[in-house]
């Protein structure tokens, strides 16, 4: 954020795995703000998403490029309205890719062919349980965006939900990217933190986007 006392300096969780504060501008979150309403427009727009335990997520989604489903992906929203997925588009393409560069390097970036987008709302009581993101067949990193209310973000390891773990707030703007030996490591959002998000953004509650690259 602009104008912060102590400014938040980039910071490395794990190997592979990085957080950039502040890393889209006011203007580039307004952007990617504006779009992810569109998204969330009806054909295959926004969801709640039902476990096959008999559980719901409380973080509603949309999907572009490949639909995931608990668990799997598939070209149209199956567990929705079963209209096809929104295509994913080359303008996250290249965010994506300028993600890794800027945080794990260009050779990393070079090789990363985002063709998916999961976009996660928040809102005030809403969170994510510990989990690894392994429906996908590609190791690339995963790049995820923030947009909105801050909140936690519990980072933990590879072997274990319960495992050593690593509490970072991410706020409206920040960069978290998580490839090489943290690509399948767990992670979860405990708590969404209600009334932070920028007053200029216009947003209640929070997004998140998250890039990956599906190998299918
Ligand atoms: O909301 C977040 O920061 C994480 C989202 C996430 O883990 C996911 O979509 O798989
Ligand atoms: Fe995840």
């Amino acid at each position: 954020m602009d104008g912060e006392l102590f400014p938040r300096a980039p910071a490395e969780l794990a190997p592979g795995a990085v957080h950039v504060p502040g890393w889209l501008d006011a203007r580039a979150q307004r952007d990617l703000l504006r779009a992810c309403r569109e998204w969330a427009r009806p054909p295959a727009g926004l969801r709640t998403v039902h476990t096959p335990g008999g559980g719901t997520m409380s973080a509603r989604q949309v999907c572009l490029g490949w639909h995931w489903y608990p668990y799997g992906y598939a070209r149209t929203a199956v567990d929705g309205d079963g209209a096809p997925v929104k295509p994913f588009p080359d303008s996250l393409g290249e965010l994506g890719r300028r993600a890794v560069a800027d945080t794990l390097g260009d050779e990393a970036a070079r090789t990363a062919a985002y063709d998916i987008a999961l976009i996660n709302y928040y809102d005030g009581d809403a969170r994510m349980g510990m989990h690894r993101d392994s429906d996908e067949k590609a190791d690339a990193p995963v790049v995820s965006l923030s947009l909105g209310d801050s909140c936690v973000f519990r980072f933990g390891d590879t072997e274990t939900r319960t495992g050593p773990r690593t509490d970072v707030e991410l706020r409206s703007g920040d960069l978290f990217v998580f490839g090489g030996p943290s690509r399948f490591a767990y992670h979860g959002v405990p708590k969404v933190l209600p009334g932070t998000a920028p007053p200029g953004l216009g947003l209640t509650g929070r997004l998140n986007i998250t890039l990956r690259v599906s190998g299918l």
